[in-house]
This record gives structure tokens, C-alpha cells and sequence, in this order.
């Protein structure tokens, strides 16, 4: 039963017995979120509804099953795709082999993937695969074919130790073999022949290969290298606010809270957070291409040990992946280590409670952290001592901490909210009133203060030449694919003009000055609803709406147009001219082949560009020049966050997703913290 259907039941249960409305005023009494939580788990209705989801949560916890015979047809159908070297086919084919197989399946649905690796000159997850293919249990007939591959993976790499010893094993397991097929004695002549052209390492001796568990691990160094990085922050860490630079400081403001403010000038394009999520959850579109764990794009995962397997779903008589994907077996076991070992086997159970990305947030955060930080956060006070470190990875101290309006909430919200985090709690510790109390709380603060984690989606090649320059960028957008807790991003407040903006690497995002900055002058990001692309009364609504705020800031006193209705710059005709062109070029690019460095050069010339702006007393804000300056400039961080040595399988696998919006909690929308709300044109519109 998914929320919806259980809080109406549970609604209907209470009307049926006529108490709702006794209810209403003893529950508008509770005056902390701990008291809730223990009157809503006292009502029978209450703990009637929650014995089916409970138990059918346990029942699927309890029957993992991986499937021998699905796990073989996956892999077949990969090899047709092979055979007609539909690469990404055969590797989603393979993925789906790999995540219901165990044993020989599995180690044989590794090897076959890595001949798709090897095949598209992606040596290093071609040699993670034969790797995890040897260790589970790879026949021991067919193993020459792996360690031939091996070998040239290594050579690729320009490992030629390591390629030496890989082909020497090749080429004694195929002595062994009695079998007088010719296919055998070609494929020695061949070995033999590599292993000639090696020549010189003979000399050398092979005992500088490394040893297995060496290169086993030295794989996945790779591996994870091959993420995209954030950048630096743009001086030494705050010691009082460790994930951003000295640049910016905490304080408190009069009316509106805790603010971030800069500590000198800042300039535009300056890093001044660098954040690492306290807790993320992928959405469910994402969990065939993205990691579980770090969020970032893999085009091999590795399953989950457990919970990677089909369900059969009583209901609908279907069958279903629970598919928990890592990109390398680091994420795999830190995910395990930290919080998958508890939801292991829940994940699609609580997908299908369809209680939002909030919901499911604030169970990870509660994993995450665990029961005894909870309890040790509770019993400190509601605010930060002076002086006391805001690190991104306390709970106590931040998440615990954030502004979640109960007081401005409804009787009827918080009941809901309160009934949410009891439901949702029960999948782990039924009943536990300490862990309730503490979803409840995280699901009144996240609707405010969770952050969207985007990247971009970049068109296949060769469908971007028509249509203009706009055109071509709005093929070009961010899609949501987490959602995460990042405590020193929820400390800074809303502008619709923002001076930063947010780009994120996995689960970490930075922020980078969009505008000048000056000494004393508040860090002000954007919540989605930006002056350009919004209308100020649907701006004044939706933030009053779900930030419980009247925003002041100055698009709204000076009454903003939107961006089509904002003048083009006069008397300064050369600059509209120039900045027009780079305009036109820069969309021009053939996407996705930018290389990064001429996405750093377009991001000097538009920071150029804003900067001369800036400096032109003569000019005043809001002018098109500038916005859709500002646009371009984000947009080319925003790519070179996601460019990959892989960016071209990415476009493909993003492009084809179809985005489902999540439904969301209540009456709270989403922020939406992304790019895409503040491009600038009507037909960069995206919906
Ligand atoms: C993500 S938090 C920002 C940090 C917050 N000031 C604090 O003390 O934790 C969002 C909340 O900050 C406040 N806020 C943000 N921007 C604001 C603004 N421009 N004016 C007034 N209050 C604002 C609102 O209460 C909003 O719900």
C-alpha cells in the first residue's frame, strides 16, 4: 500500500468512528515533534494500517532471489546486441544479467560485459569486469579468453608488466587444453606473438606485476579518477564553517535567520562552498546509470551483493528490479557500511510508498546517521554555541538544526507529515518513537532546505544543427537525478537576482559567484523562482507558499521585468554586438565533443564580459546582455561538471530517460535549485 492510500484509509478509519474532529484539538496540542509521533502511534487505526506494509516489507527482505534462468536470457540478449554491435544495448542488456545473477552467472555476465568494454576502448571497467568475473567463479575452460583480454587492457593502459603476466596465463592455460580444436592453436599463435612483441619485459622479469588484490584495487582507484572533480575552494577552509573558504563567514541576520556573508570582495567565478551531501538518494529513474552512492554516472555498475534481484510484486503479478547499482565496489561497500546493510532489500518497497523525495531523504539522513547521534542530538540545545564548528558531516549540529516551520504549519500538514515519518520509520524500526520524531522533523525542514542534484543532459550528436542558438541550448538541459541534505547550502537565503549559483559533482556540489560580490554583502542563492523567468507575484506566492517568507529582495521592490521584456543594452552597441556572437558560437559547439578546455576558455570570456558590464556605471540593471551572459556562463560550468571521458554514452542514456516527476509530499513543492528555472528565454523553456 503506497501513503496515499494508507492515510486515507487511516483518515477514514478515524471519521468512521466519528473521532476526527476530537482528534484535530488533542493533536493541535502536541507542541513538539516527539509528542506527535507518540499520539499518532497511539491511535488503533493508525497501527492497523501499518501491519500490511510492515509485513510485506519483512517478506521481501526475507526471499531474496536472484534467478539463474533470467540472469541467462539477459545475457543472451546482450550477446545478439553484441553480435550487432549495439554496444549500449548489450551493455544494458548485460547490466540486467549481472544485477539477478549469482555465481556462474554473474562472473559470466562480467566477462561478457568486458568484451563490450574492451570492444568501445574502455579498458579500465573491461578490466574491473574480468576482475569481478574471476572472483565469482569465471570456468576455469574459458579463462584464457579473459586473461588475453586482460592483457590488452593492460597493455592499452601501458601496464606492460601486469599485460605480460596476463598473457603468459593466457598462453599456459591454452597449453594445458587437450583439445585439438584449430581455433585454440590460432588464438596460442596469437598470444605468443603478443607476448614476442613484449619482448624487452623479459628482461625485466615479471616480478613487478603487482599482485592481484594490487591491481584489483588499483582498478578501482582508476576508476573513481575518472569522475569529474570539483574544483578548490578559492582560499584555505573556514575554520569555523569547514566546506567553505575564508571568503564568507556564518552570522545571524535580524529577519531573516542565519545568513552567510562575504568577508572581502569576491570575484565573479570564485569557488566559495565546496559540499559533500550529509545524505543523498537517487531518483528511481537513475538507478541503471547512476551510482546509488556518489550519484555520479556509471556505465557499468556493480550490484549490490543482496538486494540487486527480481521481486515478483503480489499485486500486479509482475516482476521487478530492485536494481542498487555502484559504480565501483568502493561505493559499494561504503554504501553498505554506512546505511544500505539496513534498507537493503526495502529499496523498492519504499519506492513504491511513493512518499516523495523528502520522505525517502529523510529515511537515508536517518541511516546515515544513526540512532545514537539522534538521541545525542536531541538532548543538545536548538542552537549553535558560539563559536562552534558547522560541519557538513554533523548532524547534530546542522540537519538536526534547520528551519522546518512547524509553527506556520497546519493542524491537518503536520498530522500528515506526523503519519508519514511513522510509516515510514516502521520499514526499519517499527514502532520507534525516537526515529519517528526525527523523520518528522527532517520532513517538515526538507521541503525548505533539501537541495536537487542535476546533471546535464546533453542531446545526441548531430541533432543539434538546426534551429538557433537558443534553440540549441535549451536541447542542452539539467535533470534532476538526487536529491541530497547539504547543511552549509541550507544556511544561505533566497534572491530571484542570486549572486551564486550551484554546480554539482555527484554528491557534491559547488558554488561559484555569479556576480560580483562586495565586503559585508549576503551570499544569495535562488530557490527556483528567479525575476527573469518568473512573474513577481508568482514568486511572492510560491516562496511565501513554501519558505514561509515576503521576499525584499531588489528585483521585487524595484518591480523587475522578465526577460523578454528587458531592455537590450543602449549606446553600447560594439559590446551587445560582441557578447551576441560568443553567444551564437558558444551555442554553436558541437555538443557533446566541447573539449573542457574550450569550456574553461567560453567561461573567461562571458566572466569577462559580466565583469565590463559590472564595471559600466552607465549601465543599469536588468539588461538582456547580462542575463543571458550569466545564462552561458552557467551553463558552461554546468558542462564541465558533467563532461566524462564517457560524456557520450551519457547523452545517450540520459537523453532516453523518461523523467517522471516524483509526486510529491503534501502541499510543498520541490525547490528546485537547478539551472533550468533561470534560463532566460520563453523558448528556453523546458516543459
Ligand atoms: C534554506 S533556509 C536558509 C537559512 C535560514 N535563514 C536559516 O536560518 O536556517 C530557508 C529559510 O530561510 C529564510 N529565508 C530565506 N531567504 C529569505 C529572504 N530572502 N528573506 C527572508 N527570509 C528568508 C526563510 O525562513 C526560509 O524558509
Amino acid at each position: 500500500m503506497d501513503f496515499e492510500s494508507l492515510f486515507t484509509q487511516i483518515c477514514h478509519d478515524l471519521g468512521k468512528n466519528g473521532d476526527v474532529k476530537e482528534i484535530s484539538t488533542r493533536f493541535s496540542t502536541c507542541t513538539t515533534d516527539a509528542r506527535r509521533v507518540s499520539f499518532v502511534l497511539a491511535l488503533d487505526p493508525v497501527r492497523d494500517c501499518l501491519q500490511g506494509p510492515l509485513s510485506l516489507a519483512k517478506r521481501e527482505i526475507s526471499t531474496p532471489c536472484k534467478s539463474h534462468e533470467l540472469s541467462t536470457s539477459h545475457r543472451v540478449e546482450g550477446n545478439n546486441y553484441y553480435q550487432k554491435k549495439l554496444n549500449w544495448k548489450a551493455i544494458c542488456s548485460y547490466n540486467r544479467s549481472l544485477l539477478v545473477g549469482e555465481g556462474e552467472a554473474l562472473a559470466l555476465a562480467y566477462a561478457n560485459r568486458s568484451a563490450v568494454f574492451h570492444d568501445t576502448a574502455d579498458w579500465l571497467h573491461s578490466l574491473r569486469d574480468i576482475q569481478l568475473a574471476f572472483d565469482h567463479g569465471y570456468p576455469k575452460n574459458l579463462e584464457y579468453k579473459l586473461r588475453e583480454r586482460q592483457g590488452n587492457c593492460w597493455l592499452e593502459l601501458g601496464h606492460v608488466h601486469q599485460a605480460f603476466t596476463s598473457f603468459s596465463l593466457a598462453k599456459d592455460l591454452l597449453e594445458k587444453t587437450t583439445t585439438n580444436v584449430q581455433q585454440h592453436k590460432d588464438k596460442l599463435i596469437s598470444i605468443i606473438s603478443k607476448i614476442g612483441k613484449l619482448g624487452d619485459v623479459n628482461n625485466i622479469g615479471v616480478t613487478e606485476s603487482m599482485s592481484n588484490e594490487a591491481a584489483a584495487s588499483s582498478i578501482e582507484r582508476q576508476v573513481i579518477k575518472q569522475r569529474t572533480t570539483a574544483p578548490e575552494l578559492n582560499r584555505d577552509s573556514n575554520a569555523r564553517l569547514p566546506a567553505a573558504s575564508t571568503s564568507i563567514e556564518l552570522t545571524d541576520s535580524v529577519d531573516r535567520g542565519r545568513c552567510l556573508v562575504a568577508t572581502e570582495d569576491i570575484q565573479i567565478g570564485t569557488t566559495v562552498i565546496v559540499e559533500k551531501a550529509l545524505a543523498s538518494i537517487l531518483l528511481e529513474e537513475f538507478k541503471e546509470s547512476h551510482c546509488h552512492h556518489c550519484l555520479h554516472w556509471t556505465p557499468g555498475p556493480v550490484p549490490c551483493h543482496q538486494c540487486s534481484q527480481i521481486d515478483a510484486i503480489p499485486e500486479t503479478r509482475t516482476l521487478s528490479y530492485l536494481q542498487v547499482g555502484f559504480c565501483s565496489t568502493l561505493c559499494r561497500d561504503e554504501a553498505w557500511a554506512s546505511y544500505h546493510s539496513s534498507e537493503c532489500g526495502l529499496t523498492d518497497s519504499l519506492h513504491r510508498t511513493n512518499v516523495g523525495k523528502n520522505g525517502l531523504l529523510a529515511l537515508r539522513t536517518i541511516l546515515k546517521v544513526g540512532r545514537q547521534r539522534i538521541i545525542d542530538a536531541h538532548q543538545h540545545d536548538e542552537f549553535l554555541p558560539a563559536g562552534e564548528v558547522y560541519d557538513s558531516s554533523d548532524y547534530g549540529g546542522t540537519i538536526h538544526r534547520l528551519v522546518g516551520n512547524s509553527s506556520q504549519r497546519s493542524v491537518a500538514d503536520l498530522f500528515r507529515r506526523t503519519v508519514m515519518a511513522v510509516y515510514l520509520t516502521s520499514f526499519i524500526q517499527p514502532y520507534d518513537e525516537i526515529l519517528a520524531a526525527a523523520a518528522l522533523r527532517l520532513i517538515q525542514s526538507y521541503p525548505c532546505n533539501a537541495h536537487e542534484i542535476s546533471h546535464l543532459a546533453v542531446p545526441l550528436p548531430g541533432s543539434l544543427s538546426s534551429g538557433s542558438h537558443f534553440h540549441s541550448l535549451q536541447k542542452i538541459r539539467l535533470c534532476e537525478i538526487a536529491a541530497a541534505a547539504m547543511p552549509v547550502l541550507s544556511l544561505i537565503n533566497h534572491s530571484c537576482n542570486p549572486n551564486v549559483v550551484r554546480v554539482c559533482y555527484g554528491d557534491v556540489i559547488v558554488v561559484r559567484a555569479i556576480r560580483r560580490i562586495t565586503r559585508g554583502e549576503e551570499i544569495l542563492d535562488n530557490y527556483g523562482y528567479h525575476y527573469a523567468t518568473h512573474e513577481k507575484k508568482e514568486r511572492q506566492l510560491k516562496l511565501s507558499q513554501q519558505y514561509y517568507f515576503r521576499c525584499n529582495c531588489q528585483p521585487c521592490t524595484e518591480d523587475w521585468p522578465l526577460y523578454e521584456d528587458t531592455l537590450k543594452l543602449v549606446n553600447q552597441s560594439d559590446m551587445s554586438d560582441a557578447i551576441n556572437k560568443d553567444i551564437s558560437d558558444y551555442t554553436a559547439c558541437s555538443y557533446p565533443d566541447v573539449p573542457l578546455q574550450q569550456l574553461e576558455e567560453s567561461a573567461r570570456l562571458f566572466v569577462g564580459y559580466l565583469n565590463a558590464l559590472e564595471s559600466d556605471a552607465s549601465i543599469h540593471l536588468p539588461v538582456q546582455e547580462y542575463s543571458m551572459a550569466q545564462e552561458v556562463l552557467k551553463h558552461c560550468w554546468a558542462l564541465s561538471a558533467t563532461l566524462s571521458p564517457h560524456l557520450a554514452v551519457v547523452v545517450e542514456v540520459t537523453v532516453s530517460k523518461k523523467i517522471n516527476k516524483t509526486p510529491f509530499d503534501g502541499t510543498d513543492e520541490y525547490p528546485t535549485h537547478s539551472l533550468l528555472a533561470n534560463y532566460l528565454c520563453p523558448e528556453m523553456n523546458l516543459n
